[in-house]
C-alpha cells in the first residue's frame, strides 16, 4: 500500500503501509514461461508520502529517504531514483513538470535488488501509482500497466506486482505508429537526470493497451521457497546472454510445458510429477547458468523424489534466486540448496513466501 498525508511530520499520507500491503515482489518465468508468467509474492515495497505545508524550493519539489535493501546504494535524487523518476514521467505526460511543493517520499524496501525477485518491477509500479496519486490523475490499473510497460518492457513482473497473484501476460500487436512509440529508447521516456534541464516538453505517452494479463488459479497448499544468493545479476545482463533465435524443438518444448503448468499449479492436490516436468525450460535457464555457479546442478538434483514436498524448481526471474515450489518440508528443501550454493563459495538467505493476491494497493490517511 502507499500512504499519503498532508503535513509532515503527522502521518504518512499516501501509499502502502503495513506488512501485508504495498507493491509485492514477484517471481517471473516459473521455468518455461519466459516473459509470460509471473507470481506476486509476499514481500512488499512501501512508500510513505507526505507533503510539508512549508518547505524550501527544490528543483523538483521532492525529497527522498530510504530504508531496507539497497540503502546506501540507491540514488535518492528525484530525477535519478527509479521510483520518483517514473512518477515524474507520469506527471509530465499530464502536463505537471514537478512534484507538488514539499513532497517527501520515504521508501521502505525489503525486496533484494538484482536477485530475480522483481525489485525493479515493483519500483516501476510504485512510481506510476505515485505519479497517478499525487498528480490526482486517477489512472485505472490497465492504464497504469501501459505506463509501467513503457519503462519495464517485459510484462511478467509488472503485471504480477500490479494485479497480484499468478498471472499470464502478453504484449499486444500495436499499429506501427503505436509500436514505434512503445519502443522509444528509455532515455527519451524517463525525465533527464540531474543536470539535464526540463525542456517543458511532454515525454512520449504510452499507447493504449500495450499489454494484456489474465489471472490463473493457484492451489492454496503451494508455497514458494526463495533461496537468495548474496550476489546480484542485473536483469539487463541476464538478458544479454540469451540467443536472438531458438530452434523449433526448444520453443515447442517450452510451449508444451507452459500450457500444462498454468493449470497444474491451480489444481488441488497438486501433482508433483506433472509440475516438476512442466517447470523444465530450454529458453533461458540453460544460457544463464554461466552467470550463476551451481545452477544446473541445483536444478537437476532437487526433485520430488529426492525432496519430499517439492513440486518444482526454477530460476526466479533472471536470477540468481532459486524458486522451489513445495507443499511441505520447506526448511529441508531450502537448506539443501543453500548447502549446494555453499560448495560454490556462495552464501544465501532463504524465505518462505506466499502468493500476494491483492497486488499493489494505496491507502490515504
Ligand atoms: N526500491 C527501489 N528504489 C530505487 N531503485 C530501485 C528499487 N528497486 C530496484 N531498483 C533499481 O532496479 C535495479 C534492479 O533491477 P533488476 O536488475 O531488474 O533486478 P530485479 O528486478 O531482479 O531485482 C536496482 O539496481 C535499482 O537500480
Ligand atoms: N522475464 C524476465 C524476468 C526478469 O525478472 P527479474 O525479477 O529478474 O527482473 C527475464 O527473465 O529476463
Amino acid at each position: 500500500m502507499i500512504t499519503i498525508s498532508m503535513l509532515r511530520p503527522p502521518r504518512p499520507l499516501l501509499f502502502i503501509a503495513n506488512h501485508r500491503s504495498g507493491v509485492p515482489c514477484s517471481s517471473a518465468n516459473i521455468g518455461p514461461g519466459f516473459d509470460v508468467i509471473g507470481l506476486a509474492l509476499s514481500v512488499y515495497l512501501e512508500l510513505q508520502v507526505t507533503f510539508a505545508s512549508t518547505s524550501p524550493r527544490l528543483p523538483l519539489n521532492c525529497t527522498i529517504t530510504y530504508e531496507g535493501q539497497g540503502a546506501g546504494e540507491v540514488d535518492l535524487v528525484a530525477d535519478r531514483n527509479l521510483i520518483t523518476r517514473t512518477a515524474l514521467y507520469v506527471l509530465r505526460c499530464h502536463g505537471q513538470h514537478a512534484f507538488p511543493c514539499g513532497t517527501h517520499v520515504h521508501i521502505i524496501n525489503p525486496i533484494p535488488l538484482g536477485r530475480g525477485l522483481g525489485s525493479s518491477g515493483a519500483a516501476v509500479v510504485a512510481g506510476v501509482m505515485l505519479g497517478s496519486e499525487i498528480g490526482k490523475l486517477g489512472l485505472a490499473k490497465p492504464r497504469i500497466l501501459d505506463f509501467c510497460l513503457m519503462i519495464e518492457r517485459h510484462p511478467d513482473n509488472v503485471a504480477a506486482a500490479l494485479y497480484g497473484g499468478f498471472v499470464g501476460t502478453y504484449l499486444n500487436e500495436l499499429d506501427p505508429e503505436d509500436m514505434a512509440r512503445k519502443e522509444i529508447p528509455l532515455s527519451e521516456v524517463l525525465p533527464a537526470p540531474a543536470g539535464g534541464e526540463d525542456t517543458g516538453l511532454s515525454p512520449p505517452e504510452p499507447p493504449l493497451g500495450i499489454g494484456h494479463y489474465i489471472k490463473f488459479q493457484w492451489a492454496p497448499e503451494i508455497k514458494a521457497v526463495a533461496i537468495i544468493p548474496d550476489f546480484e545479476v542485473s536483469t539487463a545482463k541476464a538478458r544479454k546472454v540469451l540467443p536472438e533465435s531458438y530452434s523449433r524443438k526448444d520453443v515447442t518444448f517450452n510451449m508444451q510445458r507452459l500450457a500444462l503448468l498454468t493449470t497444474a499449479l491451480g489444481q488441488s492436490p497438486p501433482d508433483p510429477n506433472l509440475i516438476y516436468q512442466a517447470m523444465q525450460d530450454k529458453v533461458h535457464q540453460p544460457y544463464r547458468k554461466r552467470l550463476i555457479p551451481g545452477l544446473t546442478e541445483i536444478l537437476q538434483s532437487v526433485t520430488p523424489s529426492s525432496h519430499r514436498g517439492l513440486l518444482g524448481i526454477c530460476l526466479s526471474g533472471a536470477g540468481p534466486t532459486i524458486l522451489a515450489l513445495a507443499t511441505e518440508n520447506f526448511e529441508k528443501i531450502a537448506t539443501s540448496i543453500v548447502k549446494r550454493f555453499g560448495q560454490e563459495g556462495i552464501t544465501c538467505e532463504w524465505k518462505l513466501l506466499e502468493p500476494a493476491e491483492d497486488g499493489a494497493t494505496v491507502a490515504k490517511t
